[in-house]
C-alpha cells in the first residue's frame, strides 16, 4: 500500500514536471493554518467535479480523493475499438450532455478545461434532435415535431395506437378534480393516469422514464420527478392550468435556482464557444465523455493540491473533535480532515458510516434508495444507415411481450451523434470558406454545418469514429427495472444475443456486427420511488445529527440522475462549504419540489410573480433587454429586473417579520422543511444582497 502511495506521489510529481508547472504548484501549501483539507469519497464524476470546484473556490484547499477501483470516472467510460478500416468509439454509459439547465456547468467546463476544441455539437436541426421514436405496439412511431408539419403530426396523433386517448386526455385535464390534499406523494403512473389517462403513461411516458431512469413508471415518485406538475395540481388546479399560468406570469424560480442562474450569468463566455453552442441540442467529445473525466483529472493533477488514492476503498468515516476521520482499507492510519464529501452511493455510504468498533445496531445513515442495473450493448455494423435517421427509440412498458420478449428499454442510434466522413468533407458543407464561417460564428450568426458544429474549425473537425466509410453504430439498452428481481444477470454472450435479437425483430438487422462491447453497470441508476423526498429529509437529519456538517453528500441519488445533475450537486456542496454554511448537501430537499407558497410557504424560497423574470429564448422577442446567461441565452425584461429587486426586498422583509414573531419554518440543516424552530433564528442561507440584483440593471 505504502509502495502504491509512493508511486502515486511520484506519478503526480512527474506529471507536474512534465506539465512544466512552477514548483509551488507541485506540492501542497506548507502553511497548515491557511489550508482547508477535504476528503472526497469516490472518484466518479461527482467526486472529480467536487475536487474541481473545491480547488477553484478555495485556493488553499488540499483535497484527497479516495477511489475503491483502480480507475477514476465511474460510469463514464469510453473505449476505442478496432474495426476493418479504422476505429470506432463505444460509450458504456452516458454519451451526450445537454447545455441547458444544470448543463450550463458542463458547458462551462468545456471552456475552463479547454475541452471545447475536442467537442462535437449536434444542432437543433439534426436528426438526433428532431426524430425520436417509440416502439409500440409492433413498429416505430415518430414522435410529433414541428419539422414534420401540422398535417402529418395530426395524422399520426389520431391514427397511431401509441397516442390513443392522449390528445383528449390533455384537453380534458383542465376539468379533472384536484387530488386529495392529504396525499403526500404518488407514483408517476398514478399521477398522470389520474390527470391525463392510463394510455399516456403505459404507452408514452413509461418509455421516456426508461430513457432516463430505466425505471418503472408505477414505482417512481411524481413529486420528485415532476415537481412542477405536482405543485401545479395543488396550486392551480391542474397541469394544463399551471402551463397557462406560467405563460401569463412567467417562470417562477426558487431562491436556490435564482442564485444559481445569477451566478451563471456572471460567467465570461468565450464568444466563439457561445456562438458554437447556440442552437445546440447536445454535445459530446471526440474521445467520448471519458474526455471530460480525463480533462478534470489532468487539471487536478496539474493543480498539485489534489491527491488521488485509487484502489483505496474507504472503510470508515468518523466524527472527531478536530473534524472528520477517514480510514481506507489496507491503510493502517486514518487521516483527519476538516470536511469530507461523500460521492458514494447511499448503500456504500451506509457501510462506511457504520462504526465497526461499536455493536450498536444504529439505523443506517441514509434510508434505502433502490437502484437498477443497466446492460448496454454497443454494436458496429459495416452497412451504413441500418436505421431511420434519429436519436433512437424507446420501448414503453405497454409494448406487448411478443414484440419485446428481451425486455429491452430502448435503442440509441449512436451514428446520429457521430459525424461521418461525409460530414467532415468540406465539399459537402453549405459554406466552404472556413474563414468566413469562423467570422460568422464569432458574430453568432452561423454555426450550423450539416447538422453539426465544431469549435475547433478551421482545423479538421472532430469525429469519434476514425473510419474511411461510415457504418452503423447502435447501443441496445437492457435491464433496468425489468431485472429487479433477477437473481443473476445475463453474461456477455447472452447479452449480445439478446441485443441482436432485439435489432433483428425491430429493425430487421440480420448482419453480424463488426465490433461489439457488452457492459453491465450494476446499480448504476438510483430510483426516486414514491416517498423519495421524505427519505432524503430523513437522510439529511441523520447525517446532520451524526456528522454536524463535517460530512456532505453529493451525487446522482438526490436531485437528478444525469451527469449534469452530478456536477450541480458537487457545485452546490462546494459553494456551501466555501460560504461557511452548515449543511449536509441535502438542505435544499423540498425547497424546489414541494408545493410553493411564494413568500407564504417555507420562507426558504421566494418567487417572482410580478414579472417575467427569466424569459427563455423562445419568447425573446418580448424582452427589452437581453442578458447572455450561459449558452442557452437568457433574456430579462427590464421591468422584470425591477420586479426581481422588489420581490427580493419583500422576501427579506418577510423574513425579518418572521424573525420578529419568533418562529420560522426554516431550512435549518437539522431539519430542512418540517420543523418550526424558535428564536434566536439560525440563518444558514446566504442571502444575496440587493446589490447583486441591482447589478443586473
Ligand atoms: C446509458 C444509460 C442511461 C440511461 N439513462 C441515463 C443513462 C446514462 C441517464 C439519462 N439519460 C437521459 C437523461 C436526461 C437528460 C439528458 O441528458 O438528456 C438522463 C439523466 C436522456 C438520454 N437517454 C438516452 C440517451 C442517449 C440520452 C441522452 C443523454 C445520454 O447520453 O445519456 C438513451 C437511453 N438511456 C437509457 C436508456 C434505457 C435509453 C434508451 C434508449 C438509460
Amino acid at each position: 500500500m505504502l509502495c502504491c502511495q509512493a508511486a502515486l506521489h511520484l506519478r503526480q510529481t512527474v506529471l507536474g514536471l512534465r506539465l512544466g508547472l512552477p514548483p509551488g504548484l507541485r506540492s501542497y501549501s506548507s502553511d497548515a493554518e491557511q489550508t482547508h483539507n477535504v476528503a472526497i469519497l469516490g472518484g466518479g464524476i461527482t467526486g472529480l467535479a467536487s475536487a474541481y470546484y473545491l480547488t477553484k473556490e478555495l485556493p488553499n484547499v488540499r483535497v484527497t480523493i479516495y477511489e475503491a477501483s483502480d480507475r477514476i470516472g465511474g460510469w463514464l467510460s469510453s473505449k476505442r475499438v478496432p474495426v476493418k478500416d479504422g476505429t470506432v468509439l463505444f460509450e458504456a454509459g452516458p454519451r451526450t450532455l445537454r447545455p441547458n439547465g444544470n448543463g450550463v456547468l458542463s458547458a462551462k467546463l468545456l471552456q475552463e478545461l479547454d475541452l471545447a476544441k475536442d467537442a462535437i455539437f449536434a444542432q437543433n436541426t439534426s436528426p438526433a434532435a428532431r426524430n425520436r421514436y417509440v416502439y409500440y405496439p409492433d413498429h416505430l412511431v415518430r414522435m410529433p415535431h414541428p419539422s414534420v408539419g401540422i398535417a402529418d403530426n395530426l395524422w399520426s396523433l389520431f391514427t397511431e395506437p401509441v397516442f390513443s386517448g392522449t390528445p383528449w386526455g390533455i384537453v380534458s385535464e383542465f376539468f379533472k378534480p384536484q387530488r386529495d390534499p392529504s396525499v403526500q406523494d404518488e407514483s408517476v403512473g398514478d399521477f398522470f393516469s389520474r390527470r391525463i389517462g392510463r394510455n399516456a403513461v403505459d404507452r408514452l411516458l413509461s418509455g421516456v422514464l426508461h430513457g432516463i431512469y430505466a425505471g418503472d413508471a408505477w414505482q417512481l415518485s411524481a413529486k420528485s420527478l415532476f415537481p412542477v406538475q405536482w405543485r401545479d395540481e395543488a396550486e392551480t388546479g391542474g397541469i394544463m392550468a399551471g402551463v397557462v399560468k406560467m405563460q401569463a406570469d412567467g417562470r417562477r424560480v426558487t431562491k436556490h435556482e435564482g442564485d444559481f442562474l445569477l451566478e451563471a450569468k456572471k460567467f465570461r463566455w468565450d464568444p466563439l464557444l457561445k456562438a458554437t453552442l447556440k442552437d445546440n441540442t447536445a454535445f459530446t467529445l471526440k474521445d467520448g465523455l471519458q474526455g471530460l473525466v480525463d480533462g478534470l483529472a489532468r487539471h487536478l493533477f496539474a493543480k498539485g493540491n489534489v491527491e488521488f488514492k485509487t484502489s483505496s476503498p474507504v472503510s470508515s468515516v468518523k466524527l472527531t473533535r478536530a473534524g472528520i476521520e477517514v480510514t481506507a482499507q489496507g491503510s493502517e492510519q486514518s487521516k483527519s480532515y476538516r470536511h469530507a464529501i461523500s460521492a458514494l452511493s447511499p448503500s456504500h455510504l451506509n457501510q462506511v458510516a457504520k462504526d465497526p468498533s461499536s455493536d450498536s445496531n444504529v439505523a443506517s445513515l441514509v434510508p434505502i434508495i433502490p437502484s437498477v442495473t443497466v446492460m448496454t450493448v454497443n454494436l458496429y455494423y459495416r452497412t451504413p444507415d441500418l436505421h431511420l435517421p434519429g436519436f433512437g427509440y424507446l420501448i414503453p412498458q405497454a409494448t406487448p411481450f411478443e414484440s419485446n420478449p428481451e425486455r429491452a428499454l430502448g435503442v440509441v442510434f449512436d451514428s446520429a451523434y457521430s459525424p461521418s466522413p461525409r460530414d467532415l468533407d468540406l465539399a459537402n458543407w453549405q459554406i466552404t470558406d472556413t474563414q468566413l464561417l469562423q467570422q460568422a460564428r464569432e458574430k453568432g450568426q452561423l454555426i450550423n454545418v450539416n447538422d453539426f458544429a465544431w469549435y475547433n474549425m478551421p482545423d479538421r473537425p472532430n469525429a469519434q469514429d476514425d473510419v474511411k466509410e461510415r457504418g452503423t453504430k447502435l447501443t441496445v439498452m437492457l435491464g433496468g427495472h425489468w431485472w429487479n428481481e433477477w437473481p443473476s444477470f445475463p453474461d456477455e454472450q447472452q447479452g449480445l444475443a439478446l441485443a441482436k435479437s432485439v435489432l433483428q425483430r425491430h429493425l430487421n438487422i440480420t448482419e453480424e456486427p463488426e465490433a461489439y462491447q457488452v457492459n453491465v453497470q450494476e446499480d448504476c441508476i438510483p430510483q426516486y420511488t414514491v416517498g423519495h423526498e421524505d427519505r432524503l429529509k430523513k437522510a439529511h437529519n441523520k447525517i446532520w445529527n451524526e456528522y454536524k456538517g463535517r460530512l456532505r453528500v453529493a451525487g446522482n441519488w438526490m436531485s437528478g440522475v444525469g451527469v449534469n445533475d452530478c456536477l450541480r450537486s458537487a457545485w452546490d456542496v462546494v459553494r456551501s462549504i466555501r460560504d461557511g454554511r452548515d449543511g449536509t448537501g441535502l438542505e435544499q430537499v423540498g425547497t424546489t419540489s414541494a408545493a410553493w407558497g411564494g413568500s407564504e410557504g417555507g420562507g426558504a424560497r421566494y418567487d417572482v410573480v410580478d414579472g417575467d423574470v427569466y424569459i427563455e429564448e423562445d419568447i425573446k422577442s418580448t424582452a427589452t433587454r437581453s442578458i447572455a446567461c450561459g449558452p442557452w441565452y437568457m433574456y430579462v425584461a427590464r421591468e422584470s429586473v425591477m420586479a426581481l429587486v422588489q420581490a427580493r426586498l419583500r422576501h427579506v422583509e418577510f423574513e425579518e417579520q418572521r424573525a420578529a414573531a419568533g418562529t420560522m419554518e426554516t431550512s435549518h440543516p437539522a431539519n430542512p422543511c418540517t420543523a418550526t424552530i424558535s428564536s434566536p433564528l439560525q440563518r444558514t442561507r446566504t442571502v444575496p444582497s440587493i446589490d447583486d440584483f441591482k447589478a443586473v440593471r
